[in-house]
This record gives C-alpha cells, structure tokens and sequence, in this order.
C-alpha cells in the first residue's frame, strides 16, 4: 500500500484571494502548499489596468507570511474598454500571465465584464499575436437560458466562435462543471486547455440542494448533475495535459452566503490538496495527481515547472479548521463529507 506521495510543489491556476483583512486570512492557506496562483482580478473596484494589477501584487507580496516564496500570477479584468497596448505591456514586462473574461453579469464582480464580444476583438487579437492567454467564466448570462445549460451554451455560442476568429489565441476554460466542458477541451490538441475545481470532483447538484438548501455547496458555475461530476473526475485523472487544478477557491463571509441572496463560492485553499489525494486513490490514480496539480498547468501556460516537492502522508483522518476567522467573522472551509486520509506534511 502506497502511504506517502512526493508531488512537485502545485499550482493553483484559479484563485480568489480578495484584499484587505480578508486577503490577510486566506492568503497562507495557499501560500503554505502552493508555489504559485493565478490571482483572480473581481475585486470592487476590478484589477483593469496594468497599474492595477502591479499594486495589487505589491499589496499580496507584503500579506504573505514571513519567509513565504509564494509567486502571485496576475491577470488583468477585460473590459470593454481594456486597452491592447496596456495588456501588452504588462504581458512583456513579465507583470501578467493571463487576461480574463467574464461575460457581464455572469459571477461575483462581473458587472464590469463584457456585454458585446465585438468590443475586446482587438484586445483578443493582440494576445493572440503575443501568446498570452485567455481566461475565461463560461457562462451566458441571457435570462432564457437555464442556469443549468449556461456553460454548454457559452461554448457553443461564445467560446467556439472567438476560437475559430482567434485560431492562434491560447485558451483556459475556467472552472468547468460538464461534460460538454470536457468534450470541448478534448476537442484541441493544443492551445485550449481548462481547469477543474476540487469542490466540482466531489459535488453534484444535490449537495446544494437536497434536504435543506446548502450556501456552501453554492458556487457558479453551479454544481450540476452527477454524470457531470463523473466527467470531471475521469478528465481530472486522465493525466491529460488539457487538464489542471484551478481550485476557484472563492473566500465569502458566512453571514453573506448564509443569506436570502447568498454569495456564489466554495473556500477550498485550506483543505484541497487532502480532498484531491482521496479523488484520486479512490479512483486508482495518485499517480496522475502530480500531473493535474503540478505539470500540466505550467506545460498550457509556458512556464517553468516548480523547483521543490510537497509529501503528503497517508494515515488517520485529517483534522483541519473548519472555519478560518477574519476581522469581519468567519469563513466556512468546504466540507467534502468523507473523511480525508492525506495531510502535507510540514
Ligand atoms: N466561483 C464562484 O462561485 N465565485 C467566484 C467568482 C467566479 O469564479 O466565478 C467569486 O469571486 O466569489
Ligand atoms: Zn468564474
Ligand atoms: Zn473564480
């Protein structure tokens, strides 16, 4: 019986990580096992402008504990007014590694996103020419569209066609919840890549939904049916390289998710590397875990891959916090309900 596992250190290429207080509480649940995360731009004000995201940065170097040397990954919100020259500027000085689309309306801060495609057409020519990638929320926001069916439609509708204008333009799907979502991935041998949650290899529709209604299982994309989940989880384990970890882990206060209109997002940074190790034993394939956490991610980014390794150890269940305290209350970690077996050691 395999009881421990070296992994190169990981990445997390889909990270929430806010500002202030809160930045200051969740940032070490990353920077304690990630080398590097690609840091979501939703703030209030949205991270638009290059000296936008070169502040922000500054702000997340001065949070991180002492002696950390956890790399933030910027990306800029694209906007209908997002300048290509401004992008890339910050793409050559090395400040971002990606841009990220979401359609207005779509998430958590996106009303700043983008209502027309037409508009971001230079932008998204620009990065094609310098290959800077594209993040995307994939999701239609038209109020006939079921809140089921918004990411199938969004690739048909959305994705698709910016991929045949934009042949060359290098593509992450962000935080996929389908199985068309895994189709489509598969559907290029290069230059489209997509991320998957912890929190979408462990919840179908029903933990939201069934015997009470759950905030913290809500998220958007939303959790959908199990034959989706499962789809996730065989991309997850394939150790197809069109597929890596973007934990979406998304910090909100409990009193506003526990809320008539309660936020969308899952907090996973405390316990994702624990949760992944028990999808992947259970699936029979801990050997593929190095390559969705730690390989495939930096090969689609064309990056190098982390020096160093993590170990985690297999043994009696893992205790964590289940709440990680801010100035303004606490925030509720994910329960995956079912004991976990791998910690990270120190
Ligand atoms: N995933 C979520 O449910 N929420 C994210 C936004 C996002 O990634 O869409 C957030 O910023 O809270
Ligand atoms: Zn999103
Ligand atoms: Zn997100």
């Amino acid at each position: 019986m395999i009881d421990t596992l070296t992994l190169r250190r990981p990445d997390d290429w889909h990270l929430h990580l806010r500002d202030g207080a809160m930045m200051q509480a969740v940032l070490p649940e990353t920077a304690r096992h990630f080398a590097r995360a690609v840091i979501m731009p939703n703030l209030v004000p949205p991270v638009v402008k290059s000296a936008d995201a070169a502040a922000y940065r500054d702000r997340i170097m001065a949070a991180l504990p002492k002696g950390s040397d956890f790399e933030p990954l910027m990306t800029l919100y694209l906007t209908e007014d997002t300048d290509a020259d401004d992008v890339a500027a910050a793409h050559a000085s090395g400040l971002i590694k990606s841009v990220k689309l979401y359609p207005a309306g779509a998430t958590t801060n996106s009303n700043s996103g983008v209502r027309n495609f037409d508009n971001v057409r230079a932008v998204l020519e620009k990065m094609a020419e310098i290959g800077l990638p594209l993040c995307l929320h994939g999701e239609v926001t038209t109020a006939d569209v079921d809140i089921f069916d918004r990411e199938a439609v969004f690739i048909d509708t959305v994705l698709d066609p910016i991929r045949r204008a934009n042949p060359d333009l290098k593509v992450v799907m962000e935080h996929i919840t389908t199985k068309d979502g895994v189709d489509y991935a598969r559907s290029a041998d290069s230059g489209l890549a997509a991320t998957i949650t912890t929190h979408h290899l462990v919840i179908n529709r029903n933990h939201i939904l069934v015997g009470g209604i759950k905030p913290h299982y809500y998220c958007l994309p939303v959790a959908k049916r199990e034959e989706h989940r499962v789809a996730l989880v065989e991309a997850a384990i394939s150790g197809d390289k069109r597929f890596f970890l973007g934990t979406d882990s998304a910090p909100h206060l409990d009193h506003l998710k526990e809320n008539a209109c309660g936020c969308a997002g899952c907090f996973t940074a405390t316990n994702t590397l624990s949760i992944l190790a028990e999808v992947f034993e259970r699936a029979g394939k801990l050997d593929n875990l190095e390559a969705f956490t730690s390989l495939n991610g930096p090969r689609h980014y064309g990056l190098p891959l982390n020096e160093g390794t993590i170990t985690l150890r297999k043994g009696a269940a893992v205790e964590y916090p289940k709440h990680i305290a801010t100035p303004d209350g606490p925030v509720t970690v994910f329960d995956p309900q079912m004991p976990l077996h791998w910690s990270v050691e120190a």
